[in-house]
Order: C-alpha cells, then structure tokens, then sequence
C-alpha cells in the first residue's frame, strides 16, 4: 500500500560561507580541499526537491564566518509552533544560536526559549508520533532531555550515542512516520539498543556500509524518504517498506559531517 504524504515546512541556510577549517567530529579533516560552489549546488538541489515535492521552505541568512551553520536542524527544535533554540557545544558553532532566536522572534514564535543546557536542536532530537527521541554522548547534555520535556510538555526518551562518527542522534536514527524508525544499533550503548528494540520491534536497521554514508540522515514526509544516493541497501529496505527513497548526492557537505536531515530543521506549527 503506497504511504502518504504529508506536506512540510522546513527552515534551511543556504552553505554560502561554508568550509572545513576546524574539526568538531570525526568526518572533518581541514586539510582536505572543500568546494563551495559545489555545496551550495547540492543545497539548491534539495531545496528545489522539497519545493517539488510540495513543501514549504523558508530561509534564513547565513552569516559570514559561521562555516556550518549550513546544518540547520542543529539550531532548534520546533514543535506545536514552540522553539526550543539550540545552545552549542562547540564555540565555533554558539554564535548560531542567536540568529535562530532572531529568526524565531522575527516569525511571530509564541514560545521561543534557548536551553540552559548544550543542545543541538534536531540533531539530537526527533519528533517520532507522540514522543521525542533524543541522543546524547556527545554533544546534547542530557539535562537537557528534561528541559525538553518540561517546554514542550511530551515525554522524552533518552538514547545514548557511542561511535564519535554518529555524534549527533540524526546520524544514526531517522523517523520514517510516527511508528517506523530506521536506526543503526552499533552507535547506540546496550541498553539504548535493548530500548529501540523493544519501542520499534519492526524498524529498519542500517548495516555499516549504509551507516557510513550518512544513510540515516534522511528526510521524510510520511512517503518520500529522501537520503543520501550512496545508502544502497537502506534504499532498497525503504522501498520494500512502501516509501519511495529519493537519492541525493550531498558528498561536499559529508566533508562537514552532514547531510540531508542536518541541512533540513522541520518547523511543526
Ligand atoms: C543532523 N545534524 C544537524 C547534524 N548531524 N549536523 C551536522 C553538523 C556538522 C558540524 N560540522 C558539526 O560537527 O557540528
């Protein structure tokens, strides 16, 4: 039975000063030449997809300097029309927080709070049915769980990262529809692995070929599951699940440590 979409709304940055001169992760390596041109090419692309696919997408400006702030789900997470704004661990990245709180401010966001703790917006947190999932082990503080169930009001499940390669939770899990996650169990410690199993008996799980081409920093609308090209075998699960994947080629971003979903924040009004 084919599924059904549903239509979004997403806030993304445009990779204009984007650029790998420092390393926050394991996938950065200053040393290796970045293309910009290349980049911002491959964000027209999926900016241009969502439009196709009829989302919604708004823009906010990047700033000279911020090189990552392309990754935009790391600035917040929206739910209810409430935005609970990043706070960065890394000082490269703090100064994109106050850009999201101008932006939410400027866009009429009837409850817009930045968290006391470090957190890294949907990187860590994803919305999946009536509850968020969030990551932490190396970047959200998990003090910043309660602070999350607390401003929004729905319970948060924690789940804890092991492997630095998937730092951020949306490197190793994505949220297919409220019920079917797909997720890579050797980023996550035993007992997160012991939770998922038990929340998601029949979710789709990555091997490491798949897991390493950021096939799990994916996008979907309920139907169309957008991931990267390389992600071969998830491509083929996704499909056999009735979702229709869509391959993206997004190499010059992987050079940052991000993909589909971290260039995409969904804003849930
Ligand atoms: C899913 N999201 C948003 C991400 N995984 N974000 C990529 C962030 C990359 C950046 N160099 C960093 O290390 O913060």
């Amino acid at each position: 039975m084919p599924r059904t979409a549903t239509p979004r709304h997403y806030l993304m940055v445009r990779p204009t000063f984007f650029d790998v001169e420092y390393s926050i992760n394991p996938w950065m390596d200053p040393k290796k030449p970045t293309d910009t041109d290349l980049a911002i090419a491959q964000w027209e692309w999926l900016r241009d997809l969502y439009l196709e696919l009829g989302h919604r997408v708004e823009q906010l400006e990047p700033r000279p300097g911020l090189l990552d702030m392309v990754f935009a789900a790391n600035g917040a997470t929206v739910l209810n029309g409430q935005a609970f704004v990043a706070r960065f661990r890394h000082p490269q990245r703090q100064p994109e927080a106050g850009a999201y709180l101008d932006w939410f401010r400027a866009h009429s966001y009837h409850d817009v709070r930045q968290s006391r703790w470090v957190n890294e917006g949907e990187g860590d947190y994803l919305v999946a049915g009536g509850r968020i999932l969030a990551g932490t082990g190396f970047r959200t503080d998990s003090r910043a769980h309660g602070e999350a169930a607390e401003f929004f009001g729905v319970p948060v499940t924690g789940l804890t990262l092991v492997d630095p390669h998937y730092y951020h939770l949306d490197t190793a899990l994505c949220v297919l529809d409220a019920d079917t996650v797909m997720y890579y169990p050797r980023a996550f410690s035993p007992d997160s692995r012991r939770l998922l199993e038990e929340l998601y008996p029949d979710a789709i799980r990555a091997g490491d070929l798949d897991a390493a081409v950021f096939g799990l920093n994916a996008v979907s609308d309920g139907r169309h599951v957008v991931l990267p090209q390389a992600a071969t075998g998830l491509i083929a699960q996704v499909r056999e699940r009735g979702f229709e994947p869509i391959g993206a080629d997004m190499s010059e971003l992987l050079k940052a440590g991000g993909s589909v979903k971290c260039c995409t924040l969904e804003l849930r009004t």
